[in-house]
């Protein structure tokens, strides 16, 4: 689609992009990470829409599940080739965000590049690295992360999978001793892998040491048949992702090599004698990497479903809002607006927080090469809360986009459907939100009960400010709109600390006082976690070296975010008395009116996301508006369009219409 081309395009865009008031090739650098993130990306792109292999030759959702699954596959594999040919010294998984929407609802190398090589590279010491990285870069072995069990996910500690050392032959028998213990979900598993990552139980010298990573084959790599004593299959039909063939996996005694284990961070010598690591959690590396990943992801899928819902709500007409006056955009309407223009303001918001996280991420890794794992704590917490908040942020997001589109937005044709499936997953794999939330809250009352040791741990420094408890501010600046939220974790945090002595006092085990307090203390999480995010949207914005218009943009959006949050909690800012209920009022009122100053903008900001129709893959959010034919060409290519008259009118309706005559 050439843009720069208006006769092609809707009349309705056409204005809209006419208001704009801003360099949208500098916010789309903002958006991308700088100038070289969005060359980069709009080269892999180009790549990647310009060949026909990624076509579908007919869509998806008319496909079978065989038939989904290899087409998937088909042109998973011929990007990983292309990927693979391209010239070397860029890092295959900073270029992740540059292929969403390549591949459509799941594909069965995603585990592989996510995970799989992943694991190898945070868990296999220099040897194992060695032998099996190369080959799982050049493909040469595709692999999956297979932890999860029937009968556990959450509870990693509770895996029954058994990897029991025998030294009389330097091997490990892996066993699978009941049902519950079958590996189950593990992506590209079913079919595809020939071999994984599998967590199991260690055991040696007659101890158990919990859960450990061990790699194995599972097929031939000539014949790509199961090996004997591994069974193999797929789990079926999923809510979304049914393009790829997440699996099972059962072991029947199966012996693998001393050396598959994963040894980088604990070892199983000859003898069987164990060694321990640095920090006993250091064997969930790869999650906590891939949680870091996901908040990114998030932000992407919400880019997705905003541009379509603030597309179509330029185009669509719908009602009046002057009586007799013709029918509005419905964008016009001011409760659209607040479906959508909160869902823009929250794109940025993910991104600065997946920024912030990463960086968190490089240095805690740079530290633990010198085997430093004090701020190990810090970024489990943190990613843990970050991964939560984006997948159910993004998730319900994308939901109101959804909505937003009405009828239209139910069909898959406008790709609304496969973007909230490929979404809400993330609220459950890769740990499930409330539990990680839990493991948020554990974190700061920890963290509130040892105020005055320092940790080094900046994320909850501010939870030693005591002081602040009392103090609302009377300023409505940003800052002190984020130091309001900051009052309301902090309080929430108190309350719930309060409450656990007090039951504890009462005579409760902790244990039992926690459960008890669980509600509360999930807030807390919440809190803590929105918090952080707004500071570092505030922060990044303050300190943004932008031209005025993007500037102003990203301000406001920036307030929008604030306001907005503080709208949906207002309880919480209330009862600790950051904010009073005129405040509330005060700010509502303000957020109606950014509305109307972003309203205009709207359009040309999700613009600035830049994502090719290709990619984007819907009809009602194609960037010249098109909307109705693209709908009406969908429709057609139905296969129950192919003849005026079904075989199943002849089998069934028939018989009925006349079974009275
Ligand atoms: C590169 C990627 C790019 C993009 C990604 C984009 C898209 C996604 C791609 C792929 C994803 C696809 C599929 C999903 C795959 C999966 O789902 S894999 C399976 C994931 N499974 C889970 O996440 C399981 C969740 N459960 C857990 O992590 C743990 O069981 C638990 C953390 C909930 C609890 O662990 P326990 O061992 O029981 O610990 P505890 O008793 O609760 O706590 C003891 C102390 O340990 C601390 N701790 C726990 N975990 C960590 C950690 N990772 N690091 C550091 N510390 C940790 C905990 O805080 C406790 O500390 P105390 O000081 O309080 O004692
Ligand atoms: C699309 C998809 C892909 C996946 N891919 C993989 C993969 O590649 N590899 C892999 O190993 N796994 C994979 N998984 C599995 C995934 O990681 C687990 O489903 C996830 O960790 C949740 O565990 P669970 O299913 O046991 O849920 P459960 O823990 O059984 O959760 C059920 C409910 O119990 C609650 N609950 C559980 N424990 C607690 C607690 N301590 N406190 C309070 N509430 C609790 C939860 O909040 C939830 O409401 C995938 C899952 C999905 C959906």
């Amino acid at each position: 689609m050439d843009k720069n081309n208006e006769r092609e395009c809707n009349e309705d865009l056409i204005r809209e992009r006419r208001k704009c008031n801003f360099n949208i090739e500098e916010l789309t650098n903002i958006v991308d990470g700088g100038k070289a993130r969005t060359a980069r990306r709009r080269e892999i792109q180009r790549l990647l829409i310009n060949d026909p292999e990624f076509l579908d030759e007919i869509p998806q959702d008319y496909m079978s599940h065989e038939d989904r699954y290899s087409n998937e596959l088909r042109k998973s594999a011929h990007l990983m080739q292309k990927l693979a040919d391209q010239e070397s010294g860029h890092d295959i998984h900073q270029d992740i965000g540059a292929l969403t929407g390549i591949l459509k609802d799941g594909n069965p190398l995603m585990v592989h590049l996510s995970m799989f090589i992943p694991a190898i590279l945070g868990q296999a010491n220099s040897e194992q690295q060695e032998k099996w990285l190369g080959r799982s870069l050049r493909n040469e072995i595709i692999g999956t992360y297979a932890q999860t069990e029937l009968g556990h996910g959450t509870f990693v500690r509770g895996l029954e999978t058994r990897a029991t050392y025998d030294p009389t032959v330097e091997e490990f028998v892996l066993h699978t001793p009941t049902i519950t213990a079958t590996k189950w979900w593990p992506g590209g598993l079913g079919k595809t892998c020939n071999y994984c990552v599998v967590m199991a139980q260690l055991y040696t010298q007659g101890r158990c040491y919990g859960p450990h990573p061990f790699i194995v084959q599972l097929r031939d790599e000539e014949t790509h048949r199961s090996l004997p004593g591994i069974t193999l299959g797929e789990i079926g039909p999923r809510l979304g992702l049914n393009s790829n063939d997440n699996g099972f996996l059962k072991f029947e005694n199966h012996r693998i090599p001393r050396t598959n284990m994963l040894m980088k961070h604990s070892q199983v010598l000859k003898d069987g004698t164990y060694v321990k690591p640095l920090h006993n959690k250091l064997s969930y590396g790869t999650m906590m990497l891939v949680r870091v990943g996901i908040v990114g992801a998030c932000s992407r899928s919400l880019q997705y479903a905003v541009t379509i819902a603030t597309r179509y709500s330029a185009v669509r007409h719908q009602s009046e809002i002057v009586p007799g006056q013709p029918e509005p955009q419905i964008l016009d309407y001011q409760t659209q607006q607040y479906k959508v223009i909160p869902q823009i303001a929250s794109v940025f918001a993910l991104i600065f927080s997946a920024r912030s996280l990463s960086k968190i991420q490089s240095s805690v890794t740079a530290k633990l090469k010198d085997g430093n794992t004090d701020l190990l704590p810090e970024l489990h917490s943190l990613s843990s809360g970050l991964k939560a908040l984006s997948s159910s942020d993004a998730s319900w997001g994308v939901e109101v986009c959804r909505l937003a589109c009405g009828g239209h937005g139910y069909l898959a044709s406008s790709n609304l459907p496969r973007t909230y499936t490929g979404t809400t997953c993330a609220i459950t794999y890769e740990g499930e939100n409330t539990v990680l939330l839990l493991q948020v809250a554990r974190y700061l009352i920890k963290s509130y009960r040892s105020i005055g040791k320092e940790t080094g741990a900046s994320s909850v420094s501010y939870l030693a400010d005591q002081t602040s408890l009392a103090s609302s501010s009377s300023s409505f600046s940003n800052k002190a709109l984020v130091q309001a939220f900051k009052l309301s974790a902090l309080s929430l945090v108190a309350e719930a600390e309060a409450r656990l002595q007090k039951l504890c006092d009462m005579g409760q085990e902790f244990y039992h006082a926690w459960n008890y307090c669980s509600v509360l203390l999930l807030k807390c999480a919440e809190a803590h976690t929105r918090y952080y995010i707004c500071e570092k949207y505030e922060q990044t914005v303050d300190s943004l070296k932008a031209s005025e218009g993007v500037k102003n943009v990203l301000q406001s959006l920036c307030r929008l975010y604030l306001i907005y949050h503080i709208t949906l909690t207002h309880g919480d800012f209330l009862k600790c008395g950051a904010l009073t209920p005129r405040n509330i009022a005060v700010l509502e009122g303000e957020m109606c009116d950014l509305l109307a100053v972003l309203r205009p903008q709207a359009v040309s900001i999700v613009d600035a996301f830049d994502i090719p129709d290709e990619l984007l893959g819907s009809t009602l959010g194609c960037w010249d508006g098109n909307v109705y034919q693209r709908l009406y060409d969908e429709a057609l290519k139905s296969p129950l369009n192919k003849t005026d008259v079904p075989d199943a009118y002849y089998k069934y309706l028939l018989p009925l219409m006349k079974s009275s005559l």
